[in-house]
């Protein structure tokens, strides 16, 4: 094609009103100054609590200045990106890449198979030539049940997508469409032809549930596929062979649905397991599906979802290629992704799962700073950038080229490629590290992703009004906050590696996009600040040591505009991105709630880790919560139930703060000639403020009586510690 015919596939906007950012966040900075400069001209000359409460919150104060700075730094500039719909259809519907999906799994239980096939026929419905399409499943939980599901989806998509094709179903996972979809009133013929699909979906899904409620497989079934008999071999889900079946073969004549039209390729994968080898979690399951997919379908371009996100809209894919496929500037980017959306949210977010803020601003800012981190899933990736593969000028267009043909037939590649996902295959090679995702790290995602950056790609954030996947959010506190855990953690991870952003991406990426990546993998840091701002304001106020200025104090200004102004950009930032006032309550709430438990398990473990006293671990997060649980989650109720030392943390606080702000205003109550107040102000305001935040969690101490309240071991031992401590602090 010649230069000047040359027609954008995609627009970059850049975001409007960054000037008056710039300027607010100048204006907080000059508060900063006020602040740090009031610090150390007041330094206290009394006892030694007063000089070490002071020096404290000095250097919390000098934390959360930095990490702000951080957080600027996203959203200096931002930009969003808008696909010329319809020009990709004009000129390349001949010339798309194939595309090879994979899906991970790893818990029958956890991640129950019927959800799994949601998941895996969303996918394989995409609008998209289905010669090109080849959808991989990895099994980390090499269950029976699993592959069972498997075989049933498969059977079903030969009526499934047709059906999909007739109906313009959207969003194309049946159980999401089949839940909000109403028959059409049409044509009777229609009718019935929708009913009978509903009702096959709706019978399917019984049989899977019901063999997962049995843990048996229907025997039937078993005899007639020869997959079953694998599991002959299989002593339990850490210790089997690799299990490899190939569901659907595309390329054979009888891959066809019901209308006659060819069907995706479908493979099932369980990477061997053996008790000796460390199976890296979901980067290894990863791995291994990059190298068996590369013997079978080996497209240029792969799409990762977890088994909980299914797809949302069917035209996601023709949406990345239009970056993929531009002509200037397609050839440098590296993946292309999207954000992680949910669908089961509550009202007014209660646990602030959706990430609001970090999706609708942050990532942008991101992309502008030279692309979004790898979230781990809803990720298009060119197969050479996950591969390891240096970005070069020269790159242009080779991507395009014709994959040789794979004469074998599915029976013998099933058994060639069973060496691609063994144990011992990665020993002495590359994967892990150089090639393919990277292990020894929770978060395996954020790493790969900064050495795709490292290697000179950049990579395109997307992120359109109809999410093009939604995902399952944690439903109970405790699996939120052990969610979190686990990315504050394998954030530090990152950043005390050799990975440290500022060093690794040193000259290949620039400084902004080293720095953009510092907020998240400094998470857990933020707990010994929260810590201390949680707790020794409000002790002293008890022992009567004042930390801030007084109210009439001019000083008292600094503060003041600083926090309150700080917050009420972040409530209006919120609510431009879509959010409710209640939503950015639950969102404060969360920020303090993790900021003491997560965070501070997150540190304490690195700092473990570092040691050598600890091992990376991956604790999957639940996809499915009883009906009572559900039913609290929607009614917005927070879900305590089960004793952790992470509650009785969160609930001595919270009492902590309700004794001393009862303290506080007794003070100011007794005191006549309101010296209190004036002394005191800011730090009562404080625990007030932690006491309103608090207030779900005193209801579930004392107030409620249903399964969910705070179990009698944590109130108890909370109620004694808070005691303690506020005692302590009074003598
Ligand atoms: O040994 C394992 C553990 C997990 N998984 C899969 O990994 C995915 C993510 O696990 P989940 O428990 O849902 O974690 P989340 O916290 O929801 O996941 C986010 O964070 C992870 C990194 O911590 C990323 O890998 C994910 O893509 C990202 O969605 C799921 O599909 C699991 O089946 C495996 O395949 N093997
Ligand atoms: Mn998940």
């Amino acid at each position: 094609m010649e230069k000047n015919d040359y027609l954008p596939l995609f627009e970059t906007k850049p975001v409007r009103g960054r000037i008056l950012f710039r300027l607010f966040a100048a204006s907080i900075l000059v508060g900063i100054c006020f602040i740090c400069v009031y610090r150390i001209r007041f330094f206290p000359v009394g006892g030694k609590v007063e000089k070490w409460s002071w020096i404290g919150l000095f250097l919390s104060e000098l934390w959360f200045s930095f990490y702000w700075f951080l957080t600027i730094v996203c959203r200096w500039n931002s930009v969003y990106r808008f696909p010329y719909k319809n020009r990709l259809s004009q000129r390349f519907e001949k010339e798309l890449p194939g595309i090879d999906i994979f899906v991970c799994t790893a818990d029958p239980l956890i991640e129950p198979p019927s959800m799994v096939i949601n998941t895996v026929l969303s996918v394989m419905a995409y609008d998209y030539p289905p010669e090109k399409l080849s959808i991989y499943l990895s099994d980390d939980g090499g269950s029976d049940l699993t592959f069972y599901a498997m075989l049933e989806a498969a059977t079903f998509s030969k009526k499934w997508l047709p059906f999909c094709k007739e109906f313009k179903v959207e969003p194309r996972a049946p159980e999401a469409y089949f839940r909000t979809a109403f028959e059409p009133d049409d044509d009777p013929v229609k009718v019935k032809e929708w009913l009978s699909v509903k009702k096959l979906y709706e019978e399917m899904k019984m049989r899977i549930e019901s063999a997962t409620k049995l843990n048996r497989t229907p025997e039937d079934i078993c005899k007639q596929h020869k997959g079953f008999r694998e599991w002959d071999f299989v002593s339990s889900k850490r210790d089997h062979q690799t299990i490899h079946q190939i569901l659907i073969d595309g390329r054979n004549a009888d891959a066809i649905d019901v209308k006659g039209k060819t069907l995706p390729t479908l493979v099932y994968l369980a990477r061997e397991k053996r008790p000796r080898y460390h199976h890296n979690f979901k980067a290894g399951a990863m791995n291994a599906l990059i190298r068996v997919s590369s013997r079978i379908s080996n497209a240029p371009i792969i799409l990762n979802v977890d088994c909980d996100m299914y797809s949302n809209n069917s035209k996601a894919i023709k949406d990345a290629m239009y970056f993929f496929m531009d002509e200037e500037k397609g050839h440098e980017i590296g993946f292309v992704q999207n954000p992680q959306s949910f669908h089961n949210l509550s009202k007014n977010d209660l646990y602030g799962s959706s990430l609001r803020v970090i999706v609708e601003v942050e990532l942008p800012g991101f992309d502008a700073n030279g692309g979004p981190c790898y979230i781990g899933t809803g990720c298009f990736h060119r197969r050479e950038s996950l591969c390891g593969k240096k970005y070069s000028k020269e790159f242009k267009g080779e991507w395009r080229r014709v994959n040789k043909k794979v004469e074998e037939s599915a029976s013998v590649l099933e058994e060639r490629c069973k060496v691609l996902a063994s144990c011992t295959y990665e020993q002495n090679t590359d994967w892990g590290n150089e090639m393919g995702l990277k292990y020894g790290c929770a978060l395996e995602d954020i790493i790969t992703g900064l050495a795709i950056h490292c290697r000179g790609w950049r990579s395109i954030y997307f992120n359109p009004i109809r999410k093009a996947f939604l995902g399952v959010a944690p439903t109970t506190l405790l699996q939120y906050l052990i969610q979190h855990k686990r990315w504050a953690e394998g954030g530090l991870q990152i950043f005390l590696s050799k990975y440290f952003p500022l060093i690794y991406g040193h000259k290949r990426i620039p400084l902004k996009l080293q720095l953009s990546y510092c907020p998240y993998l400094l998470w857990a840091v933020n707990c010994l600040a929260t810590l201390f701002y949680a707790t020794v304001p409000s002790l002293c106020l008890l022992k009567d040591i004042p930390l801030f200025p007084k109210m009439s104090c001019p000083w008292v200004l600094s503060f003041a505009y600083v926090m309150i102004a700080n917050r009420a950009y972040s409530l209006g930032e919120f609510i431009w991105c879509g959010g409710t006032i209640q939503g950015w309550l639950n969102d404060q709430r969360m920020w303090i709630f993790k900021g003491t438990t997560s965070y501070f398990f997150a540190f304490l473990d690195t700092v473990m880790k570092l040691f050598g006293f600890s091992e990376t671990a991956f604790v999957i997060t639940e996809k499915v919560a009883d009906e009572q649980i559900s039913q609290r989650y929607e009614q917005e109720v927070m879900e305590f139930g089960t004793p952790s030392i992470m509650f009785t943390i969160l609930a001595t606080l919270a009492l902590l703060n309700l004794f001393s702000c009862i303290g506080g205003i007794k003070k100011v109550v007794d005191d006549v000639q309101t010296k209190a107040l004036d002394q005191f102000g800011l730090q009562i305001l404080l625990s007030s403020l932690l006491v309103f935040l608090n207030l779900p969690m005193y209801q579930g101490l004392f107030f409620r009586k249903d399964s969910g309240k705070m179990p009698p071991s944590v109130t108890y031992l909370s109620i004694i510690y808070a005691l303690l401590t506020c005692t302590a602090a009074m003598y």
